[in-house]
């Protein structure tokens, strides 16, 4: 479906900062698409729609046979009056059945609609490139997968009824009166002008309100959440007291605001009564002179007076949604910003086949060229640097230099300007994503754990892997030690992002998840920096294991992980400056020297303090 639709140039956006304006035909245009299988079960609430209202407004019509063609007329016909009764009933059972039947397939249409709406963003986004990640921040897509749908929801559950009962409902009442009287019916219409412009001033004053108060609530959830994640800052810096300062000025900003839109809602709503009231006395000062001077039937003010308490009760209830409808325009155009934009990096349409039990690990960089692309000059220009397959290899570099790009850059993250990656000779732009990323393993320094048991984390829900493999994995990196402690064992369940443990403890379970993966190359990205020293060992242990006849590639600032490399990398500027052993470069007396001095130098203090 999402071919079908075409964005203009000026289509949404969703940067912070910008205030979205509604752009109602690309949303209709959006939202059309996504009905369109459902054009059935529009038809019928349609039909039940209609059959509803014609039931509802039929009914003041009986009334008013029963008071002119018997009370009035002084017939004493049980017999009719009991039919008209009986019929009367007939219509409200019928109203409520077609009302109910109206509300659950729409509600059911709306509801699966949205469904598949979230669905698709949150597929969209997992393809989505790290670029993209990059620029907007994770606030704004959660927004647009839980509060934007939500909005389209309300949308089609609330809007869509609304404006289509009501909206139905005016036009049959407006016939219904001509029908009944002419001049009275006319007199009605003077009103519309004036409905018009007391709606139109308040829709703009109460959107006002309604954007103010969103706004303020928007405020206040974000602080909240900053607030949650720093907590640890918050109160090693004790500043509880500033922040409820300033939580309570953001609180009473949005209970303001809150106070004024519900407000002006009512100021609007009594207005409404006002005007219903003033239309029904002046309705019945015209309509009562009629009846004395018998041109007009008792019956038909009757009529009259219950079809103008109905008519405003529309009028009010559309007005109301306006706003709903405004940012249900927002939201879809925003969502279908989301969904259009095309992921950087994709599949070639013919990806070379390769088989990665077999892939022997040779990497080649080969005169590459890459930089992010916002304007920023090139972090490679024409880097070249060649890893034999199985080779162990050790990378650092000053803060900046370009040591975790060079890795993204293996792992397809991004893709280079010039030259090309080449994974046993073949350029990874024309390799499968799936395949290249179970053949490249990353470890980075913050390891990722989601919320699940042990064995799921290890495995990432792969249930191709057996438990036996997940426990084999833990038992290698020494993590079996650490799930042996906890309630659960391996079925214990980690809260969010793993919160319950400590940095180190969450790094030996991705180590153990990266043994279970088996990659051919294997990256480690200051993996060991949050380790103590004994789990350090653990790990270079560990990592002497995993890295046998694995191309591995550990960037480090601790130089004692990479010490055993077959060959160390120093970066500096996007280029590499030295390299060779540990020995060679000591003796090379370069950069790599002075930052190994400098590491012995702490290493001593590190053994002075603990002797004191
Ligand atoms: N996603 C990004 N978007 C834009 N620029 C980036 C991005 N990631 C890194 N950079 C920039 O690219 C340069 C290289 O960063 P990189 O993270 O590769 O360095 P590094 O050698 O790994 O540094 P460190 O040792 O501090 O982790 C830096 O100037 C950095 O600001």
């Amino acid at each position: 479906m999402q071919q079908t639709i075409k964005q203009g140039h000026n289509g949404p956006q969703s940067e912070p900062g910008r205030k979205p304006k509604p752009q109602y035909q690309s949303a209709f245009n959006i939202l059309g698409a996504y009905t369109r299988p459902h054009r059935l079960t529009f038809a019928m609430v349609m039909v039940c729609t209609v059959i509803a209202i014609a039931c509802e407004l039929f009914q003041p019509y009986l009334v008013k046979i029963v008071i002119d063609d018997n009370l009035m007329v002084g017939k004493n016909d049980f017999g009719s009056l009991l039919i008209i009764c009986a019929v009367y009933f007939g219509l409200t059972i019928a109203e409520l059945l077609f009302s109910y039947l109206q509300n659950n397939l729409l509600q059911f249409a709306g509801q699966s609609i949205v469904a598949k709406i979230r669905k698709q963003l949150f597929r969209h986004i997992t393809k989505l490139s790290m670029s993209y990640f990059d620029k907007m921040p994770s606030g704004s897509l959660i927004t647009h997968i839980s509060s934007d749908t939500e909005v389209v929801n309300q949308f089609l559950g609330q809007v869509l009824l609304t404006l289509l009962r009501d909206g139905l409902t005016l036009i049959f009442i407006l016939v219904l009166m001509f029908q009944l009287d002419t001049t009275l019916g006319a007199y009605c219409l003077i009103l519309l002008p004036v409905i018009a412009c007391i709606s139109i001033a308040f829709r703009s004053f109460i959107r006002n309100t309604y954007q103010m108060a969103r706004t303020r609530l928007s405020a206040l959830v974000a602080f909240v959440a900053e607030n949650l994640s720093g907590m640890n800052l918050i109160q090693a810096f004790q500043q509880q007291r500033s922040q409820g300062k300033l939580f309570e000025e953001k609180n009473d900003a949005y209970f303001k605001a809150n106070v004024r839109e519900i407000r002006s809602m009512v100021m609007f709503n009594r207005t409404f009564d006002l005007l219903s009231n003033l239309t029904i006395a002046f309705v019945t000062w015209i309509g009562g002179k009629a009846v004395l001077g018998e041109t007009l039937e008792f019956g038909v003010l009757y009529a009259f007076i219950t079809y103008i308490r109905q008519f405003f009760q529309p009028i009010n209830a559309i007005t109301q949604q306006w706003n709903t409808l405004q940012s249900a325009t927002v939201a879809m155009n925003r969502i279908w910003g989301v969904l259009d934009h095309k992921p950087d990096i994709v599949d070639p349409a013919q990806p070379l086949a390769i088989d990665r039990d077999k892939v022997e690990g040779r990497v080649d960089f080969n005169r590459i060229t890459f930089g992010y692309g916002n304007g920023s000059a090139p972090i490679f220009q024409g880097l070249d640097l060649h890893i034999g397959p199985g080779e162990m290899i050790g990378v650092v570099g000053t803060t900046g230099a370009g040591k975790s790009s060079l890795m993204s850059l293996l792992c397809r993250f991004y893709d280079v300007q010039e030259g090309n990656v080449q994974i046993d000779r073949k350029d990874i732009r024309d390799l499968p994503q799936a395949e290249l990323h179970r053949i490249v393993g990353l470890v980075q320094q913050e390891p990722f754990l989601f919320s699940g048991s042990i064995i799921d984390n290890v495995r990432m829900f792969d249930e191709s892997i057996s438990r036996e493999a997940v426990i084999e994995a833990c038992r290698l990196v020494g993590a079996d030690v650490l799930v042996q402690r906890m309630q659960d064992g391996y079925d214990t369940k980690l809260s969010e992002r793993g919160s319950g443990l400590s940095a180190g403890e969450r790094q030996l379970l991705s180590f153990a998840r990266i043994i279970v993966f088996r990659p051919r190359i294997l990256i480690l990205d200051e993996a060991t920096a949050n380790l103590d020293s004994q789990t350090e060992q653990l790990i270079q242990e560990a990592l002497r294991v995993v890295s046998e006849g694995r191309t591995t590639i550990v960037i480090a600032h601790r130089l004692s992980t990479i010490m055993q490399a077959d060959r160390i990398l120093v970066l500096r500027h996007g280029a590499i400056v030295e390299e060779g052993t540990h020995e060679e470069l000591l003796l090379e007396k370069g950069y790599y020297e002075e930052l190994y001095r400098h590491s012995q130098g702490e290493a001593h203090k590190e053994q002075e303090k603990q002797l004191i």
